[in-house]
């Protein structure tokens, strides 16, 4: 029962506990996807207003080409123009103009350190065989004009007659990006990712620079934006680092360009492991604390009960031989009748009895004839034993369940007949008288040869006085008397006067 306890105690334990880390976890991961959502959003906003201010500053800078010209004359106005341009956005690195074979014509830098043409880039081949007015957003590059890594945003520039002039190009520094990315706290093994809608690396934390310009369009996570659409959540474990971390990932709503960022699983739940460890500790302790009290407890409720146990059977065994010695001290040792304390209280109650039921009760005193003369002739043992068989021919001749037969005393012995009047009792004792006188003990000292006995009966009936039960002792035996008188084997009644009371 005690170990039935305690293993109750640590699977009820065990199995909340499963379901609490469960959901515990659960809620770290949840908040943390708020957490990743939030920065997503912030870094969506910041990129989409990063390049949105490059595309404000080429609409004005075209439009000023487009309606004074790019001729010689034009150039220095337009240099000017770049460089007033550069200052109001600080987001950008440079601004630059190129004619329709893509030579520089123009930049907002006072330096240039490379070639100054782009006629291989990818947005100088769009645009010119693109006519469309919007920005176009390319995939990373080293700038021409300074040899850092840049994110261009470059829009037409238009003839008057709507023919190819050139390309404006603003570029943004891949560290500005960057930068911003630093700003948030995203643990030891956090991730942030800016890339292209085809899966090319703009820029990525932890700081890589030959990351930028990488393809990972075969990535899982790319993958997952394919699935999913413009924004989502998930967790994925990382090509890159073999790192799994909880992503929540966004398109920016004008330009080709997604925004990641990531918390990993392991930081997200590294303070609530070092809390749970802690708190498993203390509940561990609790636990054990209440196994070993509960264990004791139990253990003091099962001894109390065997103590109780063996105290009902210690008590039952008491009362067997309580009853054992109330009959053996109600009992005479030589005949196995009742002895004379038992006469006295069954007098007693029979008595009353009788004076409460109004019914009446009889009394026979027998008395052995001759018994002196049988102890002197065969020995006092033979005595008792003829005694014995005295006492068995009373109890075996038929008396009722409520008759009680006792050694009155010496050879002496008495029945108590209860319910039973004068010729009752008289016919009673006769039985008694001739069942002994059938056990045809020898006896040379009585006048018949043979063992006999004396009866003297007396009765009482309705309307006695409480007083009156030594009355009908003192009636059996003057009835008793009067039988021996009378030349003994024989039973007598009392006189009217006792039996009539
Ligand atoms: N063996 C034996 N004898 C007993 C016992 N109790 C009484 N006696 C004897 O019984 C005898 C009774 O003798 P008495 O009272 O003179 O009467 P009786 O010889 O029977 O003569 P009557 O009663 O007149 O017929 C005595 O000798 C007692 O010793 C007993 O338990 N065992």
């Amino acid at each position: 029962m005690a170990f039935a306890f305690v293993a109750l105690v640590i699977l009820s334990f065990v199995g909340a506990e499963g379901w609490s880390v469960w959901q515990a976890r659960q809620d770290c991961l949840d908040s943390a996807r708020v957490t990743t959502i939030n920065m997503t959003r912030a870094l969506t906003q910041h990129a989409n207003d990063t390049i949105q201010a490059a595309d404000i500053a080429l609409v004005g800078v075209v439009e000023a080409l487009e309606n004074d010209g790019m001729d010689e004359a034009a150039k220095p106005n337009i240099k000017t123009l770049l460089q007033r341009t550069v200052v109001r956005f600080p987001a950008l690195n440079t601004v630059s103009i190129y004619d329709s074979q893509g030579r520089g014509l123009a930049t907002s830098r006072t330096v240039i350190t490379g070639k100054f043409a782009i006629p291989r880039r990818e947005y100088f081949r769009y645009h010119a065989s693109h006519g469309d007015a919007t920005a176009h957003v390319s995939e990373p590059v080293r700038s021409v004009t300074s040899g850092q890594w840049v994110l261009p945003v470059s829009r037409r520039i238009n003839h008057p007659d709507g023919s190819f002039a050139g390309v404006a190009v603003a570029t943004i520094e891949i560290d500005y990006f960057a930068q911003y990315q630093n700003t948030f706290d995203i643990g030891s093994n956090g991730a942030i990712l800016l890339m292209m809608d085809n899966g090319t690396v703009i820029v990525r934390r932890p700081y890589d620079p030959a990351l930028i310009g990488a393809d990972l369009s075969k990535g899982r996570l790319y993958r997952a934006y394919l699935r999913t659409g413009e924004q989502g959540s998930t967790v994925l474990t990382a090509v890159l680092d073999g790192k799994e971390r909880l992503y929540n990932y966004q398109r920016l709503a004008d330009y080709p360009v997604i925004v990641s960022s990531a918390l990993a699983v392991d930081d997200v739940l590294a303070h609530w492991r070092e809390d749970k460890q802690r708190t498993t500790a203390i509940e561990a302790v609790v636990l054990a604390v209440l196994c070993v009290v509960g264990y004791r407890l139990i253990r003091l409720i099962d001894e109390r009960e065997r103590a109780q146990e063996e105290l009902r059977q210690a008590k039952a065994a008491l009362e067997v031989t309580n009853k054992t010695l109330e009959r053996l001290s109600l009992q005479d040792a030589l005949t196995g009748l009742g002895n004379r304390r038992l006469f006295d209280t069954a007098l007693a109650e029979e008595f009353a009895r009788a004076v409460r039921g109004g019914t009446s009760l009889a009394l026979l005193l027998i008395d052995v004839d001759c018994f002196k003369r049988y102890n002197d002739e065969y020995g006092h043992p033979a005595g008792d034993a003829c005694l014995r068989q005295i006492g068995d021919a009373l109890l075996r001749t038929g008396s009722r369940p409520g008759d009680v037969a006792v050694r009155y005393g010496g050879e002496e012995l008495a029945v108590l007949l209860p319910d039973t009047d004068e010729a009752g009792a008289i016919a009673m004792g006769e039985r008694f008288r001739i069942a002994i006188h059938a056990l045809e003990m020898l006896h040379v000292g009585s006048p018949i040869g043979m063992v006999t006995v004396s009866v003297g009966a007396a009765a009482c009936g309705p309307g006695l006085d409480s007083s009156s039960a030594q009355s009908l002792v003192d009636a059996a035996d003057t009835a008793l008397y009067t039988a021996k008188e009378g030349g003994r084997n024989q039973v007598r009644a009392a006189a009217p006067r006792i039996t009539n009371c």
